[in-house]
C-alpha cells in the first residue's frame, strides 16, 4: 500500500496554480474548478454574518463577485473545501453545531445556471448538507369551513413526531387566537413581494384578497426534524406545488353541503359577515377545481369528522400500528483542526484526531452518491457513518493511490 493521499486544506496555499496571491487566512478555502478559483469565506467584512464568495476567472485573469443564491451559512472558525464533482463544493465547516457541519456550494448545477439567465450575472447558490431524505409532503386543501386545520391539529396531536406543519405567511391579520411564527408568519406585503421576488417561495397565491405563501425554508424546516411536513393551502397553491420538482400527496376535503360550510363558517365566528360571503362565493369554484380537476390523488368527504379522520389517517398509512417517527439522529462529527480529507468516487473520508490513518481516533465516511435537492433549500440524501479504520477506509483509500 502507498502512501494515503492525504492533503490539507486548512490553511490556503500562498500561491494559487493560477499564479494569483491570495491573503492567507484559516477562515478561508480555495478550490480549483473548471478554470475558476472559488475563494470561499474571509469576506472583507471581519463582521459578516456569513461566507463570502469570490470567484477569480484564470482565463481573463478577473475577479468576479457572483450572485450568492440560497439558505447562507453563518461564518466560521475555519472551513475545508473538496469538491466531488464539477458543479459543486462541498464545505465542511469547523467548530460547528452537530447537524450544521456540511455544505454545498453550486457553482454550476442546472439551478445554478437557470438562475444565471434570469440575473444575468455568475450566480452559486447554498444549500445545507442533511443526512437522509426528506419524506413526501402532504397537500391539503378545500373550502374556508371544511375543516381542513381541524383534521391536520388532530393529526399532529395524535402523532406529533411523526407529522410538522408549513407555516405560511400571509398578508392578513391574525386571527384572536394566532400567534404569529405558529399559525402563520403574518407578513407586511412589501416584504412578502420582495421575497417572492427573491426567489424564496415554493408557491403563493391570493386568495379571499389577500396573499398566502408556502416558502422554502418553512417545508425544509419540518424535513429537518425528521418529520413529514404538511400544507394547508388553497387549489392554486397545490397547482404551482404540483407543478413543482417536489413530489407530495395531495388530498382534496370536502363539505357534505354548501349550507353545511356555510354553518361551520359562520360557526367558528372569525370573520366578519362580509369576509364570510366572500369565503362561501370562492368556495364554489374551489370545489369544481378540487373535485373535477384531477389535481388531488384523494377526496375526503368530512361530514362526520371522526368518520373523516379515520379515512384520513388509513390515507396515510396510519390506521394501524403506526410503528415509530423517523429520528434524524444527532451528527457527532467535531472537525478537529488537523484533520485529512481522502476524496474517493461518491465517497469522502474525514480522518479525524491524526493525520496518520492508522492513529486516527476516527475516521468518518460522507457519501455523496445519492444527493438530491440542493439550493436553494437542502441537499438531502448525504449519508455519514463511522468506518473502521481497518477495513472500509482503507480499501476506498488504496484504490485511490
Ligand atoms: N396558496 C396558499 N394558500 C394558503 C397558504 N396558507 C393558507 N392558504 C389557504 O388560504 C385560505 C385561507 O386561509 P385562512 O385565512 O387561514 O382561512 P381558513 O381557510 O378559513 O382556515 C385557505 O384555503 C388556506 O388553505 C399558503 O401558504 N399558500
Ligand atoms: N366534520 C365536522 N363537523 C362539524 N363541524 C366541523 C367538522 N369539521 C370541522 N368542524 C368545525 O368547522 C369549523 C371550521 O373548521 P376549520 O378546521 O377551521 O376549517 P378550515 O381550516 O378548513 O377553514 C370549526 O369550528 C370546526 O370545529
Amino acid at each position: 500500500m502507498g502512501e494515503a493521499p492525504a492533503f490539507y486544506i486548512e490553511e490556503l496555499p500562498e500561491e494559487l496554480p493560477s499564479g494569483i496571491t491570495l491573503k492567507s487566512r484559516s477562515c478561508e478555502a480555495a478550490i480549483d474548478i473548471g478554470g475558476k478559483t472559488y475563494l470561499i469565506g474571509g469576506a472583507d467584512d471581519e463582521s459578516a454574518l456569513s461566507l463570502g464568495v469570490r470567484i477569480f476567472d484564470k482565463s481573463t485573469s478577473q475577479w468576479i463577485n457572483p450572485t450568492v443564491l440560497g439558505t447562507k451559512p453563518k461564518t466560521c472558525k475555519g472551513l475545508w473545501a473538496v469538491s466531488p464533482g464539477q458543479d459543486r463544493v462541498l464545505i465542511i465547516r469547523k467548530g460547528s453545531q452537530p447537524d450544521d457541519g456540511i455544505w454545498f456550494l453550486e457553482v454550476d448545477t442546472p439551478y445554478v445556471r437557470e438562475q444565471e439567465k434570469l440575473h444575468g450575472t455568475k450566480v452559486v447558490a447554498w444549500s445545507k448538507g442533511m443526512r437522509g431524505n426528506a419524506q413526501k409532503p402532504i397537500v391539503i386543501s378545500g373550502p374556508s369551513g371544511v375543516g381542513k386545520g381541524t383534521l391536520v391539529n388532530k393529526l399532529m396531536e395524535e402523532f406529533p413526531s411523526f407529522f410538522g406543519f408549513s407555516v405560511s405567511h400571509t398578508t392578513r391579520a391574525p386571527r384572536v387566537m394566532e400567534k404569529d411564527g405558529i399559525h402563520y408568519h403574518f407578513t407586511e406585503k412589501s416584504v412578502m413581494e420582495r421575497d417572492i421576488k427573491d426567489g424564496k417561495f415554493l408557491e403563493y397565491a391570493s386568495v379571499h384578497g389577500n396573499l398566502y405563501g408556502t416558502s422554502i425554508e418553512a417545508v425544509e424546516l419540518v424535513a429537518d426534524e425528521g418529520k413529514r411536513c404538511i400544507l394547508d393551502i388553497d387549489v392554486q397553491g397545490a397547482r404551482s406545488v404540483r407543478a413543482s420538482s417536489i413530489e407530495a400527496m395531495f388530498i382534496f376535503i370536502c363539505p357534505p353541503s354548501m349550507e353545511e360550510l356555510e354553518r361551520r363558517l359562520r360557526a367558528r365566528g372569525t370573520e366578519t359577515e362580509e369576509q364570510v360571503l366572500k369565503r362561501l362565493r370562492n368556495a364554489k369554484s374551489e370545489l369544481e377545481q378540487g373535485v373535477s380537476s384531477g389535481l388531488f390523488d384523494h377526496i375526503l368527504y368530512n361530514d362526520n369528522l371522526g368518520d373523516c379522520y379515520q379515512r384520513l389517517k388509513k390515507l396515510l398509512g396510519l390506521d394501524g400500528n403506526a410503528g415509530s417517527a423517523v429520528q434524524s439522529l444527532p451528527l457527532e462529527i467535531n472537525l478537529p483542526l488537523k484533520d485529512s480529507v481522502y476524496v474517493g468516487k461518491n465517497k469522502i473520508i474525514i480522518c479525524c484526531g491524526s493525520s496518520e490513518l492508522k492513529e486516527s481516533h476516527s475516521l468518518f465516511a460522507l457519501d455523496v452518491s445519492s444527493l438530491n435537492g440542493g439550493a436553494p433549500g437542502r441537499t438531502r440524501g448525504l449519508a455519514i457513518y463511522q468506518v473502521d479504520p481497518c477495513c472500509e477506509g482503507l480499501e476506498v483509500i488504496n484504490k485511490l493511490s
